[in-house]
Parts: C-alpha cells; sequence; structure tokens
C-alpha cells in the first residue's frame, strides 16, 4: 500500500511529452497556457482582504488584538499585502489600522478607502505602506451612491492619487461594479489615472456577476491601455469567484484579492484556500516558493472561529473530507497510485489523505489494504469473502471502522481456527458484534 503523499513524485499523474529530444518534457497542462503571453498565473500577489472585505461579513467583529492576531497569521502565511478597513469607518478602525502598521510585518498594509479628499489625509496619517482607492463607475452606484458623473469622478481621481503619491507610499485606483460599467468610461478613467502614476488598477466584480470569459476580455483590453499592474477583486454571488481570478491571471492581471475562507459582503470574495488549490494545480514550484501552505488550516481555523462559521465540508484543501477517497474503485487506484484520484497532494498542505472503507460501496483492494494494516493474513479469495460479508451488513446500515475491523478479525479467526460443523461446513460468526457509534469510519494511509 502506499506510504504517504510524500512517495507522489512532483509531476505524478502528468502526461510526458516531447519526442524531439532523448529527455522526455514534463508539462503540466493544468499550468499556464503558452498562448496567454501575458499570463501571471506563475507570477502573481495576493492582497488579503480579510481585514477589509471580510471585515464586512455579517459575523465579523474583529478586536484589536484578534485584528492582530490575524495579521501576523497572515504575514506569516507569505501573503504579499494585507488591505485594512478604512480609517475613517469609526474611530477604532483608525487606531488598529496605526496599530497594525506598527506591527512591523513582511507583508505591505494597505487601507481602503473611498475616492475623496478627507479620507485620503486621515490613510495617509496611519502609517501605511499604500492606500486602495475606490469609487463606484456603473450606472446604478454613480446614480443611487454617491450620485458623481466620470468627469467629477476623474477629476476627485486625479486629486486623490496625486496626493497620496506625493506622500512617497503606494496607491491603487479601483472602479467599483467594473463590471456592469460602460466600458468607454473605464479605459478612459484608467487611462487618466495610469498617466499620473498610480501603482496598480483596480478591476472590481461588486455583484459577482462576471464570468469568466468576460473577465479576461475586460483583463486584456485593460492591459492594451495601461502600463501599470492590474489587481482584481470577484464577488462569489454566481459561484465563479476563484475561476474569475485564475482567469483574470490568465490575462495579465497581477495581484487578486482574496480573504479567508472568502469572507466579505453577502457570500464573498475569491477565497484564499481556494485560490491556493487552483494556482497549486497550475504552478506548485511558484506556490511553494512564496506561502507557507501548511499554516493554511490553522489560519482558517483562526478566521472561521473568529467569526463563528463552520469549515465547509466542501472547503477545498481543509473541508473534512477534501482527501478522502470512498468508493472501491477510487480506493484500488490511490492504494496504487493517489494521482490517479488526487490533482492536490495532501502533504503540501501539511494534511493526510483517507481511504473510507467501512460502507458498502468499499472493495476488496481497500479490505485487503485494511487487512494488511491490522497485521493479518488473508489470501484474496478471503479479502473478496470479507468483503461480501462487509457490503452485506453495509445494505443494512452505516458501518463504522469498528464493525469493519471485527468482520475482519473474526473472519480471519475462522479461518485460522475452523469451526468443523456437523455438516462438515464452517461456520463464521457473522455480525454479532457490531455496535459502536458512527464517526472515525476512514483508513488513514
Ligand atoms: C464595495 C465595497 O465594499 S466599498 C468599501 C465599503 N466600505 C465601507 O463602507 C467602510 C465602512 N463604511 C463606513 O464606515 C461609512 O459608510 C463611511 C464612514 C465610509 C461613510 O459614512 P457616512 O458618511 O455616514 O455615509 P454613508 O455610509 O451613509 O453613505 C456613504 C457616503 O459615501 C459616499 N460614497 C460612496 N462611495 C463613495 C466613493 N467611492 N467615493 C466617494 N464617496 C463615496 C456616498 O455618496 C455617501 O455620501 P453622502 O454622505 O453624501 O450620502
Ligand atoms: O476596492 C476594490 O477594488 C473593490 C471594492 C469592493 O469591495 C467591491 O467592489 O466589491
Ligand atoms: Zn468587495
Amino acid at each position: 500500500m502506499c506510504e504517504d503523499a510524500n512517495a507522489i513524485p512532483p509531476t505524478g499523474g502528468f502526461k510526458e511529452v516531447g519526442e524531439a529530444t532523448n529527455r522526455n518534457i514534463q508539462q503540466n497542462p493544468y499550468g499556464p497556457n503558452p498562448a496567454d503571453f501575458l499570463s501571471n498565473v506563475s507570477n502573481f500577489e495576493l492582497i488579503e482582504s480579510t481585514l477589509r472585505e471580510g471585515e464586512q461579513f455579517a459575523n465579523a467583529f474583529f478586536t484589536t488584538e484578534k485584528k492582530i492576531e490575524i495579521a501576523k497569521a497572515l504575514d506569516d502565511f507569505g501573503v504579499d499585502y494585507i488591505e485594512l478597513t478604512s480609517p475613517v469607518a469609526s474611530e477604532q478602525s483608525r487606531k488598529d489600522c496605526e496599530a497594525i502598521c506598527k506591527l512591523g510585518l513582511k507583508a505591505k498594509i494597505l487601507t481602503h478607502i473611498r475616492c475623496h479628499m478627507d479620507d485620503a489625509r486621515v490613510a495617509v496619517e496611519t502609517g501605511v505602506d499604500g492606500v486602495d482607492v475606490v469609487i463606484g463607475t456603473s450606472q446604478f452606484l454613480r446614480q443611487y451612491s454617491h450620485g458623481k458623473d466620470m468627469n467629477y469622478i476623474a477629476q476627485s481621481a486625479v486629486e486623490v492619487i496625486e496626493f497620496v503619491k506625493s506622500k512617497g507610499i503606494e496607491i491603487r485606483f479601483s472602479s467599483e461594479d467594473s463590471f456592469r460599467s460602460d466600458i468607454v468610461d473605464l479605459l478612459n478613467i484608467y487611462r487618466t489615472v495610469d498617466k499620473i502614476g498610480v501603482n496598480r488598477v483596480g478591476i472590481a466584480d461588486t455583484v459577482g456577476c462576471a464570468n469568466p470569459r468576460q473577465v479576461y476580455d475586460l483583463v486584456r483590453t485593460l492591459k492594451s491601455v495601461v502600463s501599470c499592474d492590474i489587481e482584481c477583486h470577484f464577488h462569489n454571488d454566481t459561484g465563479c469567484a476563484i475561476a474569475n481570478a485564475y482567469t483574470a491571471l490568465e490575462g495579465g492581471a497581477k495581484l487578486i484579492d482574496v480573504s479567508v475562507l472568502g469572507i466579505g459582503e453577502r457570500n464573498g470574495i475569491t477565497p484564499l484556500g481556494g485560490l491556493m488549490a487552483r494556482m497549486i494545480a497550475a504552478d506548485r514550484d511558484y506556490v511553494l516558493s512564496k506561502y507557507k501552505l501548511h499554516k493554511l488550516r490553522d489560519l482558517e481555523n483562526l478566521v472561521a472561529e473568529a467569526v463563528q462559521v463552520n469549515i465547509p465540508f466542501n472547503n477545498p484543501i481543509t473541508g473534512f473530507c477534501a482527501f478522502t477517497h470512498k468508493a472501491g474503485i477510487h480506493a484500488k487506484a490511490i492504494l496504487a497510485n493517489p494521482s490517479t484520484y488526487e490533482i492536490l497532494n495532501p502533504s503540501d498542505f501539511g494534511l493526510t489523505r483517507y481511504i473510507h472503507f467501512a460502507n458498502r460501496l468499499t472493495g476488496w483492494n481497500a479490505i485487503k489494504s485494511r487487512v494488511d494494516q491490522l497485521n493479518l493474513h488473508l489470501t484474496d479469495d478471503q479479502c473478496k469473502e470479507v468483503t461480501t460479508k462487509i457490503k452485506k451488513l453495509g445494505d443494512v446500515r452505516a458501518l463504522n471502522i469498528d464493525d469493519v475491523d471485527s468482520i475482519i478479525k473474526n473472519f480471519h479467526q475462522d479461518v485460522s481456527s475452523p469451526v468443523i460443523m456437523p455438516s462438515g461446513g464452517t461456520k463464521f460468526e457473522d455480525f454479532d458484534f457490531l455496535d459502536g457509534d458512527l464517526s472515525n469510519k476512514r483508513q488513514h494511509i
């Protein structure tokens, strides 16, 4: 049976291509597409917004101490930027921003403000490394939020950007609700702010309406009119936040906004963990060189506890069954080579895989590996026979690991010292020992 995930060759499961030389070239089919010549899939950065967008999550209330703990954990994980709530949101928000700036973290600290000089004046005094400025450009927001036209937006953007730049700190300009904004308006405003030396421009899918093709097209178009970096922010209302982030990088965006578990307004934004899952499939070396992935689970637990939610069962990487294999066909192949049914290697995240064999979908290969683990000796035919018994009980009720182990041990005992019945047959005590809870049904391999 397979030892652990470290036994998988790093390129396990990938196609070998290239016959021109004697060497076979290993190519990752899930990596950057050479046709995306502007792609930043292997060169992306993270703007971590748990302490800004995440604070807008319905359940979030972060004390100063909790913010500091989260900021330190994010920094330790290796995020490039940490974005904080606007210092004009409240007195405590400003003080917290100043306190986090004083921590001396490796990550650059940003604060997020409206496109207004009143906010900018406060922001630059907090000690941040950069300011993220945003203003709505869609008809909806222009009419119902701030009520300003594109000329006014351009003027105030230039004023705020020049002011922040004069303080020697980074400045990003973003249009809110970009995907429901007029493309000509968007390109004009981005061209204007790029000309005056903004560090980054941002695209925001504020309502989560965009799909990956729209994202790719907008990023590619924007890339052709600005020379600065492009940052993207995706809400997850229609379930595209991770896919949109990936496609944005393919199109040439450089920075992606994320939050731990995706917490944010409504159902949130691109989750840090989910994006890590996507990116490690694309470029494992790059991701491992930058981010301490084995800290992900603790980081998610920290934030989940702070905002009083559970880690979703189907969360990428850290969902309780993210590396659990159940059906017999899967289990057999996984035991032979985990790459058969895993695109991610759990050991990259400090995690382990499991075979769930205590159920009626199990197969004799999984049971045989359990027999081996129990240090018992049964022939293949005997393993098949005991598997039939396990499946039979599995048809009656949910099983746990003790159920299966008891069936195996009894079977083993009987075949080792058979009870001779009057008819000359062999009797097995089948299921009379079965009891216990239904937890712990998994076999760790
Ligand atoms: C999509 C996003 O997530 S953007 C980030 C959202 N973040 C926040 O809202 C931070 C927390 N917010 C707050 O604490 C408050 O909303 C504050 C302090 C920013 C403003 O509070 P108030 O002055 O009481 O205004 P209120 O919240 O009711 O309305 C927002 C105001 O900002 C204006 N505004 C909204 N967006 C922008 C913008 N991008 N640039 C400039 N002004 C804006 C609105 O016109 C409105 O102004 P009004 O006073 O003329 O009505
Ligand atoms: O500043 C940004 O780019 C995004 C702001 C935001 O949270 C949003 O538009 O959803
Ligand atoms: Zn948002």
